[in-house]
């Protein structure tokens, strides 16, 4: 018996689902879950994370994918969704294997006591070898409060659970130089940096939300968590054993050496960011030497309502995020301390205090961890210090 792992499985729509008639695919499934039974009854504890709900359940709405909105995908969800569930049920019947559902929202991973709470309950399913099968709860998140698709779900549950691996199965054997539906395209074996790769990867199937573009985000914040990301074909007899037991070619991204502090970690795969600070090129710059925070004299504009404690973006006067960090003061306190900068602070906020609005050791520069650049979607309310 291979040693004990803790492993991620994460599956993606267009295994789930054929693209024509937008029906499950009970094939895959069965092999899917006699594997995993398998690998569960061998002692390795094991989480699914599972798409699938939305396609399945757009017949229902009587949408095709290319043609669904946002409120269509969200009711999608909420049909198909127990489908997916009673299909997961019905064939790890046939294997012994007992099943859970677990449907999270990025507030519920980001807010310490959920985010405690899912992975308590994670692993008191896994002393009860009870298989979690997690999905994003789509009919409840809003669209700028949503993990947006299940591989960056999948790295924050590896990360959570600090998982040996996550891998995740789709269509394709795993990550090409460019488009494999390109002439000359390269398989890539094993990737070190994964930031490298961010670039090579655009272009979807009908039915998945990211393509791979969102897989490399994904193991590039598994990376920076030290957790290794595989990714896979699923459409293949024994899907995940035949990876751990390195039977056929996939793609490996290796753990880097160094693993960023929890602090980082936490920063970097934060995908609920409340608002933005607007800072100089000069103080950008700065910042990103690590030399300096930012202090109510750098603030040139603030964009979002957020409260002490809040995850910000800080961008240059160029419009290009630099950094991003956890705020001393809401964004009240910032745009009254930046406005009245003739003023001791204590007058103006009504206490004492000498901290920077960003400490520069609550500060995680993008560049030297190859995050996603994920600017806010929506137009926040904008307040610039007179
Ligand atoms: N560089 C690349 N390497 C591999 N696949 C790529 C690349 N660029 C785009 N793709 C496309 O990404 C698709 C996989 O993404 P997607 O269909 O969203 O998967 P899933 O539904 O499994 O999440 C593949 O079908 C492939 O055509
Ligand atoms: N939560 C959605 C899945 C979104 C998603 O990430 O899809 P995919 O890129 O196919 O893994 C659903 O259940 O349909």
């Amino acid at each position: 018996m291979s040693t004990k792992k803790k492993i991620v499985v994460k599956i993606g729509s267009s295994l789930l689902a054929n693209s024509d008639n937008l029906t499950l695919r009970y094939a895959f499934i069965n092999g899917l879950l006699s594997d995993l039974a398998q690998l569960q009854t061998e002692g390795h504890d094991i989480i699914l994370t599972s798409s699938g709900s939305v396609a399945l359940g757009l017949n229902m709405v009587g949408k095709r994918p290319e043609e669904a909105g946002v409120l269509d995908k969200q009711a999608a969800a909420a049909c198909g969704q127990p489908l997916l569930m009673n299909a997961y049920r019905q064939v790890a019947s046939e294997y012994d294997l007992q099943v859970a559902q677990m449907l999270v929202t990025v507030e519920d991973m980001e807010e310490s006591r959920r985010f405690l709470n899912i992975k308590n309950t994670m692993l008191r399913l896994f002393e009860n070898d009870i298989l979690p099968i997690i999905n994003e709860n789509d009919s409840v998140a809003t669209r700028d409060l949503r993990v947006g698709d299940n591989d960056r779900l999948s790295a924050k549950v590896a990360q959570m659970v600090e998982a040996d691996q996550l891998i995740i199965l789709t269509s394709v054997e795993g990550l090409y130089d460019r488009d494999p539906s390109e002439a000359d395209a390269k398989f890539i074996h094993e990737i070190e940096d994964v930031s490298e790769h961010l670039e090579s990867t655009t272009g979807i199937s009908a039915l998945g939300s990211g393509g791979m573009l969102t897989k490399m985000h994904a193991a590039n914040m598994a990376q920076n968590a030290g957790v290794e990301t595989i990714i896979a074909e699923g459409i293949i007899e024994r899907p995940v054993s035949s990876v751990l037991k390195n039977e056929r070619r996939f793609t490996r991204c290796l753990v880097s050496g160094v693993t960023a502090s929890p602090l980082k970690i936490w920063l970097s795969n934060r995908l609920q960011v409340s608002g933005t600070l607007v800072v100089s090129n000069e103080v950008a710059a700065g910042i990103v030497g690590r030399k300096q925070g930012v202090s109510r004299m750098d603030v040139i504009s603030i964009q979002g309502d957020f409260t002490k404690g809040d995850v910000l973006h800080i961008y240059n006067e160029d419009g290009e995020e630099v950094a991003r960090g956890l705020t001393n003061f809401s964004s009240e306190e910032t745009m009254l301390m930046a406005r009245h900068l003739d003023m001791p602070v204590e007058d103006v906020i009504g206490y004492k205090t000498k901290s920077d609005v960003v400490g520069a050791e609550n500060i995680l520069v993008l560049e030297e961890n190859h995050l996603q650049l994920d600017a806010p979607e929506h137009d926040q309310k904008v307040v610039i210090p007179a």
